[in-house]
């Protein structure tokens, strides 16, 4: 046999055994196919009819074959109740060490250094910092990108649709610099700039224009090649060998040099500005890297500890402000962006929506961002969260067994990574056989016991849950219902997602900004179409609007 040992009772695809890359290849010719990695692991639970199965992944692991669960009552309970069983997979310190080594998001959460680095970057979660800080950010930029669609949709006289999925990234990183760093990064700007100069369209016919290229400052290109070394790395046979390619190229060396230098030189001006003060004033309190070097300044203080080696080293703190920046904005794009195909296929949803935006905003001027994050906007919510369900952004997390341990009923042992497929067939296919309580672990049962609910999802039954239905998350009396259907796009526990709060007041900020300054009609077939490409995370490959320009709010 070429793969390892499979784990006895838990069903796999027999040929893969006797390949010398395992399911690699099958998975390989699924993403040649259709440009999906992350459902080809649901598909696999379909096949065997059971949420937990295993397959052989050289590049995950070659010594244990990899453990994968579709099923999210076991999976919630694995990431938030069994974190001492379990923990971060060491292939995402491999995926992500190429790019940055030293970021938490790699790191076993009982690691000295991921305890450091959380404990100075928890301060951008704080109340106070979400809503002064990356609330306003987010404004800005959301202001912005509607000004260069306004822009836009006048030089095509509103005629025209367009792609957006590139300006949704461009806006997100926009703001998520912003937010972290404090200046502006000027992707938004560089873009408005060039619809000012000759040939703003570079082509246009069928229904649709193709805006020319724009000049980005150079941090985006770097930003790029450092993304598009991941991407490979993450999707390739083998992570060592694109690590040794991009390496022996110079590829990733240049890039990481220069992103080194920009991202140090923020670092130092922010810590120059902090000790001038000697950290005793909330001098800074515009930017995450700010409130950072301020903790950091006052714990080193207190501690008397040289601020060189720990956290607080300008290289831990680089590779957690790059992780922030990639992690931080391609997620939050690809999830606008879905919402939009979805607003723009649904016109009485997008028309519920700008009616209830309206009716909390009744003065003819766009609200504030402060606004918008602290009014309660129920229908917003329901469509943020029924968007979440269906766009599958980041459907899967990465895990390891650090000891031997059970998982519905099966020996796992330690050392096995685990693929949690969290919005998988567990809740868009109940026809999955149904899995008895005494399989499932002490914790899990307990926690159903507590509950006393139905933790599985509950549509109404005359609706398909392949639907887009933001109603299903509106409780009778109007108010929003969070747990309306169960789900986890964020993950949880102490390694689900860091930036879920920022994620929702992104959301938040964008499209109520978008929804009350453009109507976006329904397109024809061919600019709506569904396909998707995995990468970091599900990304629409479509994304067309032709956003009409609402009068008096604008
Ligand atoms: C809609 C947008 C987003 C979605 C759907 C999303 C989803 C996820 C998921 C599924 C994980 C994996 C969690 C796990 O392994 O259990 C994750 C991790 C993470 N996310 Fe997000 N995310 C989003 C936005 C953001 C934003 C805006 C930030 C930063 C400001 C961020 C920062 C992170 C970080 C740092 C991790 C790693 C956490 C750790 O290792 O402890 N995410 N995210």
């Amino acid at each position: 046999h070429l793969v390892p040992k499979p784990i006895s009772g838990i069903p796999y695809n027999t040929l893969a055994r006797y390949m010398p890359w395992g399911d690699l290849i099958t998975l390989g010719i699924h993403n040649w196919l259709t440009g999906g990695v992350f459902d080809w692991f649901s598909l696999q639970c379909l096949k065997h009819r059971s949420p937990l199965i295993q397959v052989f992944i050289p590049s995950f692991s070659t010594t244990h074959p990899t453990v994968v669960l579709a099923e999210l009552r076991e999976i919630e309970d694995i990431v938030t109740r069994r974190a001492v069983e379990v923990d971060r997979a060491d292939t995402m310190h491999i995926w992500f060490g190429i790019v940055a080594p030293r970021a938490t998001i790699g790191m076993k959460s009982e690691d000295r250094s991921f305890k450091e680095q959380r404990r100075l970057w928890n301060v951008v979660l704080s109340p106070r910092f979400l809503e002064d800080v990356a609330v306003e950010r987010f404004g800005e930029v959301a202001v912005k990108l509607a000004d260069l669609w306004k822009k836009k949709s006048n030089i095509v006289q509103e005629e025209l649709a367009f792609q957006v999925q590139d300006d949704m990234r461009i806006a997100t990183l926009d703001g998520i610099w912003k937010m972290n760093v404090g200046s502006e990064l000027g992707l938004l700007n560089a873009k408005l700039e060039r619809l000012e100069q000759p040939k703003a369209v570079r082509k246009s016919g069928n229904g649709k224009a193709v805006f020319s290229n724009t000049v980005m400052p150079e941090f985006y290109s770097i930003l790029g090649t450092l993304l598009m070394v991941l991407d490979w790395v993450m999707q390739g046979i083998s992570p060592r060998m694109y690590t040794w390619f991009f390496n022996t190229t110079g590829i990733l060396a240049r890039a990481a040099k220069r992103k080194d230098e920009v991202l140090k030189r923020c670092i130092a001006i922010s810590r120059e500005r902090v000790h001038q003060n000697s950290g005793s004033e909330p001098i800074d309190t515009t930017c995450a890297l700010g409130e950072v070097m301020r903790k950091d300044f006052s714990l080193n203080s207190k501690a008397s500890e040289a601020a060189s080696n720990g956290a607080s080293g300008d290289d831990a703190l680089t590779d957690e402000l790059l992780e922030l920046l990639i992690t931080g904005h391609e997620t939050t794009a690809s999830s606008i962006s879905w919402a939009l195909k979805f607003l723009t296929d649904h016109p009485e949803v997008q028309s519920r929506l700008r009616t209830s935006l309206y009716a909390a905003f009744p003065n003819s001027t766009l609200p504030t961002a402060k606004d918008i994050y602290t009014t309660p906007l129920s229908y917003l919510d329901a469509v943020i969260a029924e968007t979440l369900r269906l766009s599958l952004t980041g459907p899967i997390s990465f895990r390891q067994t650090l000891v031997q341990c059970d998982i519905l009923g099966h020996t796992v042992p330690a050392g096995t990574p685990l693929v949690l497929v969290t919005a998988g067939p567990s809740y868009d296919s109940p026809d999955m056989p149904f899995v008895p309580e005494y399989l499932r672990s002490k914790t899990s049962q307990a926690t159903y016991l507590r509950k006393h609910t139905q933790t599985y999802p509950i549509a109404p039954a005359t609706d398909s849950l392949h639907a887009f239905n933001p109603a299903r998350w509106i409780r009778e009396d109007g108010t929003f219902a969070p747990d309306a259907v169960h789900m986890l796009p964020f993950s949880a526990g102490p390694r689900g997602c860091f930036g879920k709060k920022i994620a929702l007041l992104e959301m938040r900020i964008m499209l109520a900004v978008l929804m009350m300054r453009f109507e976006f009609p329904r397109l024809r077939k061919g600019l709506s179409g569904y396909g998707a490409v995995d990468g970091l995370t599900r990304r629409p490959t479509c994304c067309y609007v032709q956003p009409k320009t609402i009068g008096t709010r604008a």
